[in-house]
């Protein structure tokens, strides 16, 4: 009999965190309403403080802003440390936020992720550990209620800041009657599939004046922003964005309409359709204060969609009630006491299914750990906590080439010789999507590198900065590339889309049926 491995009462994981009152603001609104802006006024003021982000996009954005603003910031994510000088904020991705440290100020931002069924728990840590006097929590209000009871338990004090968004979002009932001639500048044509993404791209090209960028998973952040940047230009002729949910989240993009060409997508396992919560928080994408194009509109490409975007944006926000949860590696080498002859894979299997859980919290989905973990069974000599820093890794375990690499890195460390990038540069820009696709993934193989060595010890990973060099150059091969691409894509594997990868979100919410309303309303007023 194994006795469980115990998760409850996580807010008792961080004494320190505990011995402190905090107090918590919660910034809730839809988007486009202020509450980042607002929670970073109040990170510059502080005179010592942290951001954390969703996205490493997000938080090279914040890291840019702030120090231009004369406030010297440094940059901290699972791939890359920039370090200011005389700098006491930093602006980091939420995965890498340190709970040892003490700040005046913490922000941290999309907190409705904390529900995230793969991520959540960076979000539940970061809200539970952070050792700030201050933590500003920016989102939608789906998790308010969640987050009061956590406050309760913590002892914290909660204040609430609401907001409302700063223009309407119009939904313009004509669409484009399924045709891309119909796009205009300053449009966001969102598509749900890589595939998909650059057949829209072709067509708009092949048949209107238009030019499109593309932002989508498995570019890197830098290419998304250059290809953002380009958009956002007015004197580029790149008028067109054509974008997966990637840019979904926080972005200040000059988007005037956003259009959705389809409302499913491929979930890992089947096709779905998208959830209201990420419809809503797509669409708010156009229209941004500031930009160009104050005021939002947001419809389909098909006729026969337009009655469930409609419906998406009327739904309220869903109420929560359960948050992430991981274990940390120490909880999991508890438990591996009692199991001492199985394979990591099988442990974090039984962790799972015997691990106790208070009522406010879920344990994250792990496959993808499980996957990692199944691949690297075969290597010898590493110890459990290897493995498990390993399956962390952000590889694509989609990608074989990419998830090839891992297990070499892997072998290698594992006999303590230096671990090699062995992969060379590719010659030029990519000339039709097979070349696109190596570049991508070599990217990913360069980004799983670094991560490797700000994970490991240094001196085993000793060509960082050659890792560092090549994964710029690729970004910028990418760029180029995409400035150009007009061949037709190509399936990956099994020819099925690919779920967006982990920086880019997981599906967050389960169980959104699709209805139609009765009735069309052409203004949507949150
Ligand atoms: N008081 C303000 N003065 C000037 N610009 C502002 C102000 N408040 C917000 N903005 C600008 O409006 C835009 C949207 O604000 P912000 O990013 O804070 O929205 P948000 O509510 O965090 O949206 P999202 O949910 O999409 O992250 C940004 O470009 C921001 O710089
Ligand atoms: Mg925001």
């Amino acid at each position: 009999m194994i006795s469980s491995a115990d998760l409850t009462k996580p807010h008792t994981w961080f004494p320190f965190a505990r011995a402190m009152k905090r107090k918590i603001i919660y910034h809730c609104g839809p988007t486009n309403s202020g509450k980042t802006y607002n929670a970073l006024q109040k990170f510059m003021e502080a005179k010592k403080g942290i951001y954390c982000s969703p996205l490493r996009l997000l938080a090279m954005e914040v890291f840019d802003k702030v120090n231009a603003l004369g406030v010297y910031c440094s940059l901290y994510t699972g791939q890359e440390k920039k370090h200011v000088p005389f700098s006491n904020h930093i602006a980091c991705t939420v995965e890498m936020v340190s709970t040892e440290e003490l700040y005046d100020v913490a922000v941290i931002d999309e907190i409705q992720m904390m529900a995230d069924s793969c991520r959540g728990y960076a979000w539940t840590r970061a809200l539970l550990g952070l050792k700030a006097d201050e933590i500003h929590l920016c989102g939608d209000p789906s998790v308010l209620d969640i987050v009061k009871k956590i406050c309760s338990e913590t002892g914290d004090e909660l204040y609430e800041q609401h907001y409302e968004r700063f223009k309407p979002l119009v939904v313009e009932a004509k669409t484009l009657l399924g045709d891309l001639k119909n796009v205009r500048s300053g449009d966001c044509i969102v598509a749900f599939s890589r595939r998909e993404i650059f057949e829209v791209k072709m067509a708009i090209e092949k048949h209107s004046n238009h030019r499109c960028c593309v932002i989508y998973g498995a570019l890197p952040p830098e290419t998304r922003r250059q290809q953002a940047n380009l958009f956002n230009d007015q004197d580029s002729e790149y008028d067109v964005l054509v974008a997966s949910d990637a840019v979904g989240m926080g972005l200040n993009l000059n988007i005037r309409r956003v259009v959705f060409n389809s409302l499913s997508k491929y979930n890992g396992d089947k096709i779905v359709p998208v959830p209201p919560s990420q419809v809503k928080q797509i669409a708010g994408r156009a229209g941004r204060r500031g930009s160009r194009y104050p005021d939002g509109l947001t419809t389909t490409l098909q006729l026969e969609d337009l009655d469930y975007l409609i419906d998406c944006l009327k739904q309220p926000f869903e109420n929560v009630n359960k948050v992430g949860l991981f274990p940390f590696f120490e909880q999991v080498e508890l438990f591996a006491g009692q199991l001492p002859d199985i394979s990591f894979a099988h442990l974090l299997e039984k962790f799972g299914e015997n691990c106790r859980l208070d009522g406010s919290y879920f344990l994250c989905r792990h496959d993808h750990i499980k996957k990692v973990a199944n691949m690297l069974e075969k290597v010898q000599g590493l110890s459990l906590e290897d493995r498990f820093n390993f399956c962390f890794a952000p590889v694509n375990f989609r990608d074989p080439k990419a998830m090839y690499h891992l297990h070499r890195f892997a072998a290698q460390y594992s006999i303590k010789v230096p671990v090699s990038i062995a992969m060379g540069m590719p010659k030029g820009s990519a000339r039709n999507d097979a070349e696109l696709q190596d570049l991508e993934t070599k990217h990913q193989v360069l980004s799983v590198y670094l991560w490797l060595s700000q994970h490991f010890k240094k001196e085993i990973f000793p060509y960082k900065k050659k890792a560092e060099e090549m994964a710029i150059d690729i970004a910028d091969l990418l760029g180029q590339s995409l400035i150009k691409a007009c061949w037709k894509p190509e399936s990956r594997q099994g020819g099925n889309p690919r779920p967006q990868q982990e920086e880019d979100g997981h599906e967050r919410h389960k169980g959104d049926g699709y209805r139609r309303p009765n009735s069309l309303v052409k203004i949507y007023e949150k």
